[in-house]
This record gives C-alpha cells, structure tokens and sequence, in this order.
C-alpha cells in the first residue's frame, strides 16, 4: 500500500501528463464544418443599408456561393458581402470559444490589391440600449490579404478584434475586446480600398476548428493537479514526520524513565552493597575504599592512623534476656551515638555482630584511646536497656606497617585482652 502510494503515484502521474500533452498536440480534435451547397443559406448585405449604392449580388451553385460586387462611389463607405447564419447549422448561435482557427476556402477575382473582411458578429443581448438586430451585435472582425484564385485561408480566431468604427459607431460604448461565445453570422465582405470595383468572391466551404481542451487550459489544469499532488504529498509526509517524532520522543520519555529507574535501583544497590542494613553503618566492603587511602597514605608519608575495634559485651545474653528486637534496637543506638560523638573525618563502620570499628586518619595512638574512653564512657552510661548497663570492650591500634590485616589483627588482640581483663575495657597494641 505504501509501495502503491508514493512509488507509484508520480510515474503515474508523469505518464498521466505526457499522455495528455501528447493527446493534446495531436488528437483532441473538434470541427464544425460548412459545406456550400444548393440549399446554403446566405444573403447580400451592401452598403445601401448606409444609404450607399454598391450594388451586390449572390449566386449559390450546388458547391459554392458567390458574390458579385459592384461598388457606386458615395458619400458612405462602399462594400458589398454575404452574409451566413451560423444558426441554421445550429439550434443555437455558434458558440467558437472553444475553437481555434476559422478555414475558409475561396475564391476572388479581380480584387485590385484589396482585402476580404471577415466578420463574426456576434450576439449578445446583454448589450446596453437598441432593441434592433445590429445594436445587439459585437462585430469581430479580421482582414485577410487574398491571392488571386481559389484558396484556403486560416484564421486564428483569437486574432479577431472589434474594429474601432463599430466601437464608436455606437452611442452607448461597447468594450473592444472579441467575443465569440454567440456567434449569429458569417460575413464576408470588400475590403477598405475605396477605389471602385467590380469584382467576384466565390464561397466554397468553410470550417471551424479546435481542441477539446486548448493547450492553456490543459497546462492549466495539470499545473493544478501536480501542485495539489505536492502538497498532498507534503502534508502526508508532514503528519508521518510528525507521527514519527511523536513516537520517538514517548520513547525516548519512556527510556528516560526507565533509566532513570535503573540509575535509582543501582545507586540503591550500591549503597546497599556497602553499608548494613539495620545501623545504616558502612560495612566491610563499605571501608575498603578508605583502608586503601590509608595505607598508600602510609606508604608514601608514614601518615598517622589509628584504629579502634570494640564489641558489645555480654550481647548474647541481651539477646536471650529481651529478645532480638532489642539487641537490634541496642546495635542501632549506639549506632547513632557513637556516629555523633566521633570527628568528621573518622569513619564508622559494623565490622559484623556486635562488633564495631572506627577507623580515625591523621590520628595518634593516645588521641584514639580518648576516643575509645569517650566513646566505652557514652555507652556505658546510656540507658540503652532499662535497669541494665550495657558496656562494651575495646582494642586500639595505630597504623604501623602498610598492612592492613597485620593493624586489624592488633586491635583484635588488644579487644580479646579488654575481654579477658573483665570488659567495659580499653586495651591497645
Ligand atoms: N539482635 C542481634 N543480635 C546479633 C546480631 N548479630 C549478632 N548478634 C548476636 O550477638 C551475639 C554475640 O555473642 P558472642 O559472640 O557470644 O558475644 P557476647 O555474648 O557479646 O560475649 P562477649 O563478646 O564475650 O562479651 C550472638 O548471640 C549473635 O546472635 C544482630 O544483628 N542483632
């Protein structure tokens, strides 16, 4: 359907216009012809009507009709010429705007360098003022220059004019341009040499003819069509743009969406990853990243670092006594409490169990044993259970090798020794 659409539309439509053009150049034809014979019908028409003299005689044969012109010199313009109803071939008056060329075949002897005039008048009612026949007429007119003998002569019938006699003839105007829409007569007439004469036109056939369409018309038309086509075609293209961008950006809101989705659930599962889930502490994995700056730290610069471990004491019992929810709410408090009291640079994190640890830079074995006393003295005195003190033990250690484990394992040892020495306890290594 698409293929259809816009792959086959235009060849069709190129095809289509040539098509036409050439039907247009070569076929397309119309013709109304007028054949003289013995029943043709035409009258004289001579300039006595003007109160001239000339006198003009017609003679129809079985296949023309000729005018015999005499013309008498006269105050008036002299002319004789015959005059044709196109009616009688029609219901109508002949409607010629939609003929090109008028062909008429005749015959003139003795014309003494003069032309034949050919009229079409014709009617129109719509004319202002004058109820008679030539008030109502528009005279196109058009000279044609004949060669001695019979001959057939073309006329274009755009080339016909309203001669500016008949214009200013009559008193109420009458706009110049030619019209041809309601054509009553034929009239063939002497031409404007005024010298006498005597003189014969011989009629034998004339005819108009034309195209269905004219050549403007049918450019005019296939202008239109290709013009309508483009736009068609521009505003289909537009919508489909329109669809597709539509489309792509409820995508791209949608990708957005989920992305931002994903960034959220993997920061989570960051955070996650590192810190416990009951203290909201850092976890092992957590205080990697900062044991690591310590010891290229101490690598480097023998910086300071020191480190405290402690553990709840008796924290079983806490359990067994009250319960795991209150163990866990006694992990969370102090949790909280130690978080408060220490620096902003130490870091706080749940090593696992009950056990803690807070790894203090740029910090001296004694500065992290007050720390440590501060911190067993905070929890000692906190009233994390009712009418039970719950203390803990702890294992100070600074920094004194680029081993981590090796530090860990020291604070471990000093924290087993505040054990062993009766908990509540700070040991260092
Ligand atoms: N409520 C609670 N209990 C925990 C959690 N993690 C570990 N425990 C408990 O902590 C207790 C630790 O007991 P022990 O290792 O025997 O140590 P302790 O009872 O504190 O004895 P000392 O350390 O020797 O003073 C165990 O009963 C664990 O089940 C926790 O997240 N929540």
């Amino acid at each position: 359907m698409k293929y259809c659409r816009q792959e086959i539309y235009y060849p069709l439509l190129v095809v289509f216009t040539i098509s036409l053009m050439l039907w247009q150049q070569f076929g397309m034809n119309m013709s109304l012809n007028y054949p003289v014979d013995q029943h043709f019908n035409a009258t004289a028409l001579n300039d006595d009507i003007n109160g001239g003299a000339s006198v003009g005689t017609l003679k129809v044969n079985d296949a023309n009709v000729t005018l015999h012109c005499k013309t008498v010199n006269s105050h008036t313009f002299p002319f004789c010429s015959m005059l044709i109803p196109l009616k009688a071939k029609l219901k109508q008056y002949a409607d010629l705007s939609k003929f090109d060329t008028l062909t008429i075949d005749l015959t003139t002897v003795d014309l003494r360098r003069d032309t034949v005039l050919i009229y079409l008048l014709n009617n129109e009612q719509d004319l202002p003022n004058g109820n008679d026949r030539i008030s109502h007429t528009r005279a196109n007119i058009q000279a044609i220059n004949p060669t001695i003998g019979r001959a057939q002569y073309q006329l274009a019938l755009n080339q016909f004019y309203v001669p500016s006699w008949w214009v200013f003839a009559k008193p109420y105007g009458i706009d110049t341009g030619a019209r041809l829409d309601n054509v009553e007569y034929l009239q063939i007439a002497t031409g404007d040499n005024r010298s006498l004469k005597d003189l014969e036109i011989t009629l034998h056939a004339f005819s108009f003819s034309g195209k269905w369409i004219n050549a403007r018309d049918l450019y005019f038309l296939l202008l239109s069509l290709w013009i309508a086509s483009i736009v068609v075609h521009a505003i289909f293209l537009a919508g489909k743009m329109r669809n597709k961008y539509i489309i792509s950006k409820n995508k791209t809101e949608e990708l957005n969406k989920i992305n931002s989705f994903l960034s959220i659930e993997r920061d989570k599962y960051k955070t996650m990853a590192k810190h416990d889930p009951l203290t909201k502490l850092l976890n092992r994995a957590g205080l990697s990243s900062t044991l690591s700056t310590l010891m290229s730290e101490f690598s480097h610069s023998s910086k300071a670092a020191s480190l405290i471990m402690f553990d709840i004491d008796h924290f079983k019992q806490i359990n067994d006594q009250h319960g795991h929810d209150v163990g866990d709410q006694v992990l969370v408090s102090i949790s909280q409490q130690v978080a408060e009291v220490i620096r902003g640079q130490d870091v706080f994190a749940r090593w696992g169990g009950e056990e803690f640890v807070i790894v203090c830079p740029n910090t001296q074995l004694k500065g992290a044993c007050v720390l440590a006393e501060n911190i067993r003295s905070l929890i000692a005195n906190s009233p994390l259970i009712e009418q039970q003190q719950v203390t803990s033990s702890f294992g100070v250690a600074q920094l004194n090798s680029a081993n981590i484990d090796t530090w860990f394992k020291r604070a471990d040892e000093a924290l087993y020794k505040a054990k062993m020495n009766g908990r509540n306890k700070i040991e260092f290594s």
